[in-house]
């Protein structure tokens, strides 16, 4: 089975606020796209994922994120991430109703394709299924099964809330890269450590982290 993922991207001027003490506003609007670089990359590079479609007004990051070969959709509900997610899967929906998708958040910059697999794989054995961020608060990954609605709610505690919808949560074990999202300077220090693909590299070295 292979997946249309959706990726949901803020305009990189607004990304990544909690980055706030980590990255100054010169530079935290390239590292929101770095992160989304790198998880677009290797989502694309996953046996599993058909295609990505990108969910952004942002015309810098559709720019990059289309070379790399992720379609792009404009966030045309402006009405916040469950919106744009709900948009991106009906337009892929209307499209191509047998495809399985999965919502996937835009920063997962250590992503391996190998343990991407494993998580679309473990979700393909249920209608809805989800999988925890690395703070086991959040979510990194929601999935639905052709015919099936993704019924979105990421946001606080979306864990809780995705496993109240009737999603299945997923109890993997060792699929540490598609959980460690970044949202703080302690993020960054996780996803470093298991280490991230090239435009987040780079764009790290331009920061100042303790330790790096
Ligand atoms: N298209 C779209 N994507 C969004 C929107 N809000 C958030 N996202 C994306 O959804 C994911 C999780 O977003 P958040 O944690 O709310 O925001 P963030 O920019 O990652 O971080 P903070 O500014 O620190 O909250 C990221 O990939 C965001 O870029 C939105 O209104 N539209
Ligand atoms: C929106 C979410 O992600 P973040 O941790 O980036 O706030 C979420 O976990 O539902």
């Amino acid at each position: 089975m292979q997946w249309t993922l959706v990726v949901p991207l803020k305009p990189l001027a607004q990304a990544k606020s909690r980055l706030a003490d980590t990255a100054d506003d010169g530079l935290r609007p390239g590292l929101a796209l770095a992160f989304a670089q790198d998880t677009v990359a290797a989502a694309l590079a996953c046996p599993a994922v058909r295609d990505v479609a990108v969910v952004t007004d942002d015309a810098r990051a559709g720019r990059e994120l289309a070379v790399l070969g992720a379609a792009i959709i404009p966030d045309e509900p402006g009405g916040g991430l469950n919106a744009a997610l709900a948009h991106g899967a009906g337009i892929i929906r209307s499209t191509r109703p047998g495809s399985p998708v999965a919502a996937l958040n835009a920063d997962l910059p250590a992503l391996r394709p190998p343990e991407l697999t494993r998580v679309l794989d473990a979700a393909a054995e249920f209608p809805r299924a989800f999988l925890p961020d690395a703070a086991a608060i959040g979510t990194t990954l929601l999935a639905a099964a052709p015919g099936r609605e993704l019924l979105p709610v990421f946001g606080t505690d979306s864990r809780a809330r995705h496993r109240a919808s009737g999603a299945v949560e997923l109890g993997l074990a060792d699929v540490d890269s598609v959980r460690q999202d970044v949202d703080t300077g302690d993020d960054l220090r996780n996803a470093l450590a298991l280490g991230v693909g090239p435009h987040t590299a780079a764009a790290a070295a331009r920061l100042l982290i303790p330790g790096q």
